[in-house]
């Protein structure tokens, strides 16, 4: 590691935890194309501040041999912005939409109508007494029935002029009745005769039938979102199911055979930080997960498992780089797959890939090191799932960074950052095997090529438990 290295290593140590969680302290200025480092010292850039671009390891060595390959990489590389268009894109072809489903209310939240919700009654379906207090005919005083109105009660007697009766919010109104007078707007004089304390209107705290909708009205447009209101006004306007865009099914594969699922990290082996990672993220970004096997570094058993797949996507993690055990391309190309994407210009994650293996199923190919895969997970996963769950695309909003982003020479750069105040604080330990950074942040800021100035408006993409709370996004 070198001086710089091991200088900001202390400077987030000796940060206390919300610093070191929170605040980049950088000023390094080492956003500089390779040559002027030691390998080791640009692995992780000390921490992960954003410091040093993260170059992959054939761009690090000028005149080294592989120069060729990074140029032929980068050539191939799709832009990060072209890459999350042609991810939208392949979910919108054909054969690749998902044919609606009925669903019942309980099982509808966060799908999207595939419909339009269409009322299948009034509302209110009958004349309804907006208040507690009494149904009148005519001017007051009125002489007061001894039965009152209670909501759900079948329909009651007419009123006649000079008649009242004691009714209840919801009930029905009696025919003939001209007002509701509020139970505190009231007083019954000596002889039991009710007389208003305030100045009376025609129509007063009735709800009219249909004063909401009447049957046959469009209440919402298909490809709303069903939220819990949306719930709520279907159940109200008389729907038990509804027709709704499925959510997506997604198998992940995670390879590698140095992963553990239990315990402390020994002997070079670790522990498998996507597994528990990724199924609830994926849920969160509208798929259904249907299953997650780990399949080590076994070429034969990744082969199979994607040609047994009856899933819409399939996440596979790891093995995405040109390693003796990186198992993902050459299976793809045994299997004829059309990779749509096939490297992104982007910081972590460039290996990251889309294939289409069918008309109707593909496969998102994640780097193994974990914000690499975070990545990946948005920058490809996000819009292919978005765009099969029908779901709207999030409306792009920036805000300025607190400090300066150190960018890479020609990818874009994913750094996490907290939000506070109007500004966007770009974290420490944002590495590509690092997840302390993410863990900790609300959004992904997305730095140009060539780093983003201090003050400057920088692109954010949520994460989506920040905005609407963990339990709202992992239904
Ligand atoms: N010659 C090159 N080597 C590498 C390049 C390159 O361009 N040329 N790119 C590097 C980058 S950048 C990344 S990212 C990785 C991508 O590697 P793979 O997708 O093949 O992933 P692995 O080699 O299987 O793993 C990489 C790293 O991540 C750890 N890992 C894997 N799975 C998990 C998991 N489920 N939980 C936690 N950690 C995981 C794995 O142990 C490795 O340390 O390639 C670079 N190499
Ligand atoms: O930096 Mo790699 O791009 O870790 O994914």
């Amino acid at each position: 590691m070198t001086a710089r290295g091991t200088r900001q290593g202390l400077d987030a140590e000796d940060l206390d935890v919300e610093e070191a969680l929170a605040l980049v302290k950088d000023g390094n200025g080492t956003g500089r194309p390779a040559g002027g480092h030691s390998p080791a010292a640009r692995e992780d850039s000390g921490h992960g501040t954003p410091s040093a671009p993260s170059l992959s390891s054939s761009d690090r060595t000028p005149g080294s041999g592989h120069r060729g390959d990074a140029a032929e990489h980068r050539h191939r590389a799709t832009s990060w912005p072209e890459a999350r268009t042609i991810a939208a894109r392949a979910a919108r072809s054909g054969a690749a939409r998902l044919a609606p489903v009925s669903v019942t209310l309980g099982d509808a939240l966060g799908l999207v109508l595939a419909a339009p919700l269409t009322a299948l009654t009034d509302l209110p379906s009958f004349d309804t007494s907006a208040m507690d207090g009494w149904a009148v005919a005519g001017p007051g005083p009125w002489h007061v029935r001894d039965e009152g109105v209670l909501a759900g009660s079948a329909t009651p007697a007419p009123l006649a002029d000079g008649e009242a009766v004691r009714i209840a919010t919801g009930a029905r109104i009696p025919p003939d009745t001209t007002a509701v007078l509020r139970s505190e707007h009231g007083r019954t004089d000596d002889n039991g005769r009710l007389h208003p304390t305030r100045e009376m209107q025609h129509g007063q705290d009735i709800r009219p039938r249909g004063q909401e909708c009447r049957s046959g009205d469009q209440l919402l447009r298909a490809g709303a979102v069903v939220t819990p209101a949306v719930l709520g006004l279907a159940a109200a306007a008389g729907y038990d199911t509804l027709a709704a865009v499925p959510r997506p099914r997604v198998e992940v594969l995670v390879l590698g055979d140095e992963l553990l699922t239990e315990g402390r990290p020994h002997d070079g082996l670790i522990r498998d930080a996507l597994g528990p990672m990724l199924p609830p993220w994926l849920r969160a970004l509208g798929a259904e997960v249907v299953s997650v096997r780990r399949l080590g570094d076994d070429a034969k058993a990744l082969h199979k498992a994607i040609t047994a797949s009856g899933a819409d996507l399939i996440v596979t993690t790891g093995g995405t780089a040109s390693g003796p055990v990186d198992h993902v391309h050459p299976i793809l190309g045994r299997l004829d797959a059309e990779l749509l994407v096939d490297g992104v210009q982007v910081r972590p994650g460039h290996p990251m890939l889309l294939a289409r293996l069918k008309e109707d199923q593909h496969l998102v190919g994640l780097p193994g090191n974990p914000l690499a895969a975070v990545s990946g997970l948005l920058t490809l996963a996000e819009p292919l799932l978005r765009t099969l769950a029908a779901r709207p695309a999030p409306e792009p909003y920036a805000l300025p960074l607190r400090q300066a982003a150190h960018g890479h020479p020609y990818d874009t750069r994913l750094i996490p950052v907290v939000l506070r105040g109007d500004h966007a604080v770009p974290l420490h330990y944002n590495g590509p095997a690092m997840l302390r950074g993410i863990a900790a942040a609300d959004a992904l800021a997305v730095v140009p090529p060539g780093g983003a100035r201090a003050g400057q408006e920088t692109e954010l993409l949520d994460l989506p438990w920040a905005t609407a709370g963990i339990d709202a996004c992992f239904t």
